[in-house]
C-alpha cells in the first residue's frame, strides 16, 4: 500500500460519525453547542494519531528494511566480491581507465571533461557519430557515479572517489592532471579473475600504445604522492632518425635489449638488475632524441625529470624513481645540476655577497652557493643505488657539462656506460641533409640530371647535400641548429644546398656578437660582486651613513679607497644597478626555471 493511500486517508473529507457513549445527552457542553465540535475535535485527533502511529510505524520500517538491505548488499559484497583501488598516477590505474574507455562503461556517464587535444595522453571518448569526423577535442568521462558493467561475463563495478579528472594548466609549461582514485568491484571470489581483469587492463595498454612513445613527466601540482601523474604520447621515433656517428646508436639498443634479456643472469650473479647510461655533450646534439628512439624500439616507457625543477627534492626524487614500473626508463636531465659549480661571475655568488653587505652573516645565502636544485649530491646517488633495488631499470642520465660530475656517480655500477655527443662532423650534415630531403619528396632531383635543367640546376639530391655538407664547418655547430636552418628551406632543398654559406656566416657574427653582449654582462657582474664584497667586509649595511670607509653604499656617492677594481675617484652606484635576485624556494629565480621534458 502505497504512502499516497495514507495520506489520502489522513486528509478525507467525509466527517467521522459521532460516538454516542463518549457525549451523554443532556451534557452542558452538548447545550452550548459544543459537544459536537469536541467530538469532532477528539475524533480528529483520533485520526491524525492513528494515521501518524501508522506512518511513523511504517517509516520505521521502510528504513530498518532499507539497512538491513544495505547491511546485506555490504555483507554479499564482504563474502561474494574482490575490490582494488587504484590510485592516479599509478601505472595500473591508466590500464584501467583505458579498459573502462574501451569497454564504453562511459556510456551511462553524464559528466565529461573537456580539453583541447593535445599531445598530452587522455583517455577520451568519441563525442561524434561519424568516426571519421576529426574532432579537436577530448572528452573525458569522470566516472563520478558508480557504474555496473560486464567483463568476460561477470559484474564488475567501478567507482570513483577523490578529485575529479581535470586538465587543468600548470605554470607556462602544460596541463595537468588526473586525481583521485578508483575502486573496482568484481562479484566473484575468484582472486584470479581480478588479475586477469588487471592483465587484459595491460594488454590492451600495450596494444594501444605500440606506435607510441608513452612519456611520464613530473608535476607540482599533485606533489610528491602522484610523481608521474602527466603523461605524454609521442610518436615513435624511427632510430635511423637519430644522426649519430655509424653504429652509436644500434649498440645502445642492443646493449639495453641484452640487459632486459639477461635478468636471470643478473640475479644468478648477485648484481642489481640494473644498468645507467650517460649521455653527455653539448645542448642539441641528439641526447634526449637518442633515448626517445630506444624507448621507441623496445617498446618501454620513459620516466623523465629534470633536477632544476624548483618542486624537485630530495623526497621527491625518491619517491619519483621509486613509483616507476619494472623496465621503465629513468631519464635524469641536466643532472649536472645536482653538483655545485664554482663561476665567479655566478648570480649566487653576487646573492651571497650583496646578502653579506646587508646581513653580516649572508648564512642562508652561503648555503645555497652554486646549487642549482634542491637535491643533494647524497640524495641523488642514493636514488640512483636504489634504482637498482627495483628491479630491471634503466636509468639515463644527461648532461653539457660532464667535467661537473662527481666521480662518486660516475663510477661503474652507477653508470655503466657513457656516450659522448659532438657537434655535427660533415657526414652527419648530409645525412640529416637527406633526412630532410628524400627522395620520396622530391623525386625530380633523385636522378642525376633531370630533364630540362641544366648547369647548377642540375644537382641531384646527394650532390645538394655534399654541397651542403662542405659548406658546414665540422664541428662548429649542432645538429639542432643545422635542423633550424633546413626547416627553413623544408621545400626548396637547392637553396639549402647553396644557401648554407651565407648562413655559417651570419651565424658566426652573431655568435660573436653574443659573445661580446656576454662579456659585458660578465665585466658587470665582476664589477658588481667586487662592491658587493668590498661591502660585505666592511660590515655595511644599507641606509647606515659610512663613516670614513670609502667604499660605495647603494644609492650613494663615495669616494673609493680599495675595493679590487680599478676606480675612478668616485662612482656612483644606484640601487637599481644592483638588484637582489628574487629568490624563488631559496634558490635565486635566475638559477631556478623549471625546465621539463618535452
Ligand atoms: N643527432 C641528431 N640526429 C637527429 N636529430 C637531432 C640530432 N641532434 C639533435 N637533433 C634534433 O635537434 C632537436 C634537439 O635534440 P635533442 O633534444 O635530442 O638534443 P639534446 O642533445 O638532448 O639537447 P639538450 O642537451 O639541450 O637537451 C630535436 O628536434 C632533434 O630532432
Amino acid at each position: 500500500m502505497s504512502l499516497s493511500y495514507y495520506w489520502s486517508k489522513l486528509h478525507r473529507k467525509t466527517p467521522p460519525k459521532p460516538d454516542a457513549s463518549a457525549h451523554p445527552p443532556g451534557h452542558v457542553a452538548s447545550a452550548l453547542g459544543l459537544s459536537s465540535a469536541g467530538a469532532t475535535l477528539g475524533l480528529l485527533w483520533h485520526s491524525y494519531a492513528g494515521s501518524s502511529a501508522k506512518l511513523l510505524v511504517l517509516g520505521s520500517l521502510v528504513e530498518t528494511g532499507r539497512r538491513l538491505f544495505r547491511w546485506l548488499v555490504e555483507r554479499f559484497r564482504i563474502e561474494y566480491c574482490t575490490t582494488m583501488h587504484l590510485n592516479a598516477g599509478d601505472p595500473a590505474y591508466e590500464w584501467v581507465i583505458l579498459l573502462l574507455t574501451q569497454e564504453r562503461v562511459w556510456q551511462r556517464s553524464r559528466e565529461f571533461v573537456v580539453s583541447a587535444s593535445s599531445s598530452r595522453r587522455k583517455w577520451a571518448v568519441r563525442a561524434a557519430a561519424d568516426a571519421a569526423r576529426r574532432e579537436n577535442a577530448d572528452y573525458v568521462p569522470t566516472y563520478q557515479r558508480p557504474q555496473l558493467f560486464r567483463w568476460r561475463g561477470f559484474w564488475v563495478e567501478i567507482k570513483r572517489s577523490g578529485a575529479l579528472t581535470m586538465d587543468v594548466p600548470v605554470g607556462p609549461f602544460g596541463h595537468a592532471v588526473q586525481g583521485g582514485s578508483l575502486s573496482v568491484t568484481i562479484y566473484t571470489l575468484d582472486m584470479n579473475v581480478l588479475s586477469e581483469f588487471v592483465e587484459d587492463a595491460y594488454s590492451r595498454y600495450v596494444q594501444v600504445n605500440r606506435p607510441h612513445v608513452v612519456v611520464h613527466l613530473i608535476d607540482a601540482q599533485f606533489g610528491p604522492n602522484q610523481p608521474w601523474i602527466t603523461t605524454k604520447r609521442k610518436t615513435k621515433r624511427p632510430l635511423k632518425s637519430v644522426i649519430l656517428p655509424e653504429g652509436v646508436v644500434e649498440s645502445l639498443v642492443a646493449d639495453a635489449q641484452e640487459f632486459i634479456d639477461t635478468e636471470s643472469w643478473y640475479l644468478e650473479a648477485g648484481i642489481p638488475h640494473r644498468r645507467g647510461y650517460l649521455l653527455h655533450g653539448p645542448p642539441g646534439t641528439g641526447k634526449t632524441s637518442t633515448i626517445y628512439a630506444l624507448a621507441g624500439a623496445l617498446n618501454l616507457e620513459i620516466y623523465a625529470l629534470s633536477l632544476s625543477a624548483r618542486f624537485v627534492d630530495d623526497s621527491y626524487l625518491q619517491r619519483a624513481a621509486s613509483a616507476i614500473p619494472k623496465h621503465g626508463i629513468f631519464v635524469i636531465e641536466d643532472i649536472d645540476c645536482a653538483f655545485p659549480v664554482r663561476d665567479e661571475d655566478d648570480e649566487d655568488e653576487i646573492a651571497e655577497a650583496m646578502a653579506m653587505a646587508q646581513s653580516r652573516g649572508g648564512g642562508r645565502a652561503r648555503q645555497q652557493r652554486g646549487a642549482r636544485t634542491a637535491v643533494t649530491l647524497s640524495g641523488l646517488l642514493n636514488v640512483i643505488d636504489g634504482v637498482g633495488s627495483e628491479e630491471g631499470k634503466l636509468f639515463f642520465a644527461t648532461t653539457n657539462h660532464i667535467e661537473r660530475l662527481d666521480a662518486a656517480l660516475l663510477r661503474p655500477g652507477r653508470i655503466d656506460r657513457k656516450v659522448q655527443y659532438e657537434l655535427a662532423t660533415s657526414a652527419q650534415a648530409a645525412a640529416l641533409f637527406m633526412r630532410f630531403f628524400p627522395a620520396t619528396r622530391f623525386p625530380e632531383l633523385a636522378a642525376s640530371g633531370a630533364p630540362g635543367v641544366a648547369g647548377d640546376e642540375a644537382q641531384t639530391l646527394e650532390e645538394l647535400a655534399a654541397a651542403f655538407a662542405a659548406g658546414v664547418p665540422a664541428g662548429e655547430f649542432s645538429t639542432a641548429e643545422l635542423q633550424g636552418y633546413l626547416q627553413g628551406h623544408k621545400t626548396a632543398p637547392r637553396e639549402a644546398g647553396r644557401g648554407v654559406g651565407g648562413w655559417v656566416e651570419e651565424e658566426r657574427r652573431d655568435r660573436l656578437e653574443r659573445a661580446r653582449v656576454q662579456e659585458e654582462k660578465r665585466a658587470k657582474a665582476r664589477e658588481r660582486k667586487a662592491l658587493a664584497l668590498a661591502g660585505a667586509g666592511m660590515g655595511l649595511r644599507p641606509g647606515v651613513p659610512m663613516m670614513g670607509a670609502g667604499v660605495p653604499m647603494m644609492g650613494t656617492s663615495v669616494p673609493v679607497q680599495d675595493v679590487g677594481v680599478p676606480a675612478p675617484s668616485a662612482v656612483s652606484v644606484p640601487d637599481a644597478e644592483i638588484p637582489a635576485p628574487p629568490a624563488v624556494n631559496g634558490i635565486p629565480k635566475a638559477k631556478a626555471d623549471v625546465t621539463t621534458a618535452e
